[in-house]
């Protein structure tokens, strides 16, 4: 609270708070400077060829038989798309035994991508045939929710052989280079996208046996312009969509801001009360997650879209099959890279509960639970997952918190985040 309260004291309070952008530009320093290590390192490294290096420029400079090999190898995208020297290494030969369509010739699609520097270009392109093992590009997108494990699930899927890593988590460049009404995406940054973030000249290389995609968590949130915008540009891709119990969630996402010094005015620094933040959070339907799912499943047919829970991707004990049907999803091989989520970007260490009274706590659960049910209805109505098992979860949680009250209206809650 420190941070927060010297924040506020210099004059940093806000009218209302918002939802920050994820933690992609931590995520994008803390990458950029693995990235560093990891090259000097292969510099220093008196086995790291050239070569490698060279194919991690992101241009088409590298011999595509090395960012196969790496694949066969089971090198993960991150390496791939990096270069670190294992790729030089792996036989080409190995790499055919793996994906035998690499002596294939170029598909349609791949001849109609290169070059391509605008989503008009890649919709053209996907007009064209593609050999069946063969990826879209981009191929799918982790949309968010911000706050519902998605660094955890995005630091997975880049260290599968056969998923590319973007250039960082969280580039959002829908939300920031195309927004609604702006007339289309920036043409510069379209460009940059397209080839720095998704580095379609490694896709290619890679003949489009590896899955492309990025993660930006604000996507989610602007489902209503940028959810038919995506069905009509590229109407091919995958989405990826997590959900947390909607009060942890939004309390995680208040702790990210006090973190980030931006202290809201709702936020009473005396108490450190975060329930009046987090009632008007919850009294707003446009800000729940029903609203926004519809306009996902409205847009996209349902077997592009995949939605998950939060609490069942991180319980002990079904991590490991949730993770596999993402994969599953994405249509990579479900068994690799291994069975672990990990867990980043965590603050779960940092507090001992969020103080609050019982009757506010129940009327956050009333609020939640209006939105809940609404999901719950759509989670059934689509077949995402079992519904009655999802509302039970979310339920479970705000007992126990309720539980674990002092008894009466007033008494005190520590109340702990799913
Ligand atoms: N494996 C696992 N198990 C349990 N919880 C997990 C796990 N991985 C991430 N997390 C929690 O997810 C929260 C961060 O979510 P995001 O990475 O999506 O945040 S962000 O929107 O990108 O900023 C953050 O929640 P809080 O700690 O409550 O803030 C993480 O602790």
């Amino acid at each position: 609270m420190e941070a927060a309260e010297a924040a506020a004291a210099a004059g940093a309070e806000e009218e209302d708070w918002d939802e920050g952008e994820g933690d992609g530009e931590e995520e994008q320093e803390e990458q950029e400077q693995e990235e560093e290590e990891e090259e000097a390192q292969a510099g220093s490294s008196s086995g790291a060829s050239s070569d490698g290096e060279s194919s991690s420029a992101g241009g088409a400079t590298g011999d595509a038989a090395d960012v196969a090999a790496a694949m066969a190898a089971g090198g993960s995208g991150g390496a791939a798309a990096g270069g670190d020297g294992t790729s030089a290494q792996a036989s080409a030969a190995a790499a055919e035994e793996v994906h035998p369509v690499i002596s294939m010739p170029l598909s349609g699609l791949e001849e109609a991508l290169r070059g391509c520097s605008t989503l008009a270009c890649l919709q053209q392109a996907h007009m064209r045939s593609k050999h069946p093992q063969q990826f879209n590009f981009p191929h799918f997108l982790l949309l968010g929710f911000p706050k519902c494990a998605t660094t955890s699930l995005y630091r997975h899927l880049i260290q599968h052989p056969t998923i590319m890593a973007p250039k960082y988590k969280e580039p959002h460049f829908f939300t920031r280079f195309c927004r609604q009404g702006a007339g289309g995406c920036q043409p510069e940054e379209e460009a940059s996208y397209i080839n720095e973030t998704l580095h379609l000249g490694i896709a290619l290389q890679a003949r489009l046996f590896m899955a492309s995609f990025e993660a930006s968590t604000h996507y989610s949130l602007e489902g209503e312009w940028l959810a038919p915008k995506l069905a009509r540009d590229l109407p091919w891709l995958k989405l990826v969509l997590s959900l947390r119990e909607p009060i942890s969630r939004w309390i995680s996402m208040l702790k990210h801001n006090l973190d980030n010094g931006r202290v809201p005015a709702c936020y009473k620094l005396s108490a450190g009360a975060a329930y009046p933040c987090i009632r008007r959070k919850l009294e707003q339907r446009e800000q729940g997650y029903a609203p926004r799912l519809r306009a996902w499943a409205t847009a996209f047919p349902p077997e592009q879209l995949y939605v998950l829970q939060y609490e069942n991707l991180t319980s002990e004990g079904v991590t490991r099959k949730a993770l596999r049907d993402i994969k599953r999803f994405v249509g990579v091989d479900p068994n690799l890279p291994n069975n672990d989520l990990g867990l980043y970007n965590s603050r779960r260490s940092e507090t001992e509960g969020w103080p609050m009274t019982r009757k506010e706590y129940a009327r956050l659960v009333e609020l939640a639970r209006r939105d809940a049910q609404e999901v719950v209805e759509l989670v059934r109505q689509h077949g995402w997952a079992d519904a009655d098992r999802w509302l039970e979860a979310w339920e479970e949680a705000w007992a126990a918190n309720l539980e674990a009250c002092r008894p009466g209206p007033r008494g005190a809650c520590s109340i702990q985040l799913t």
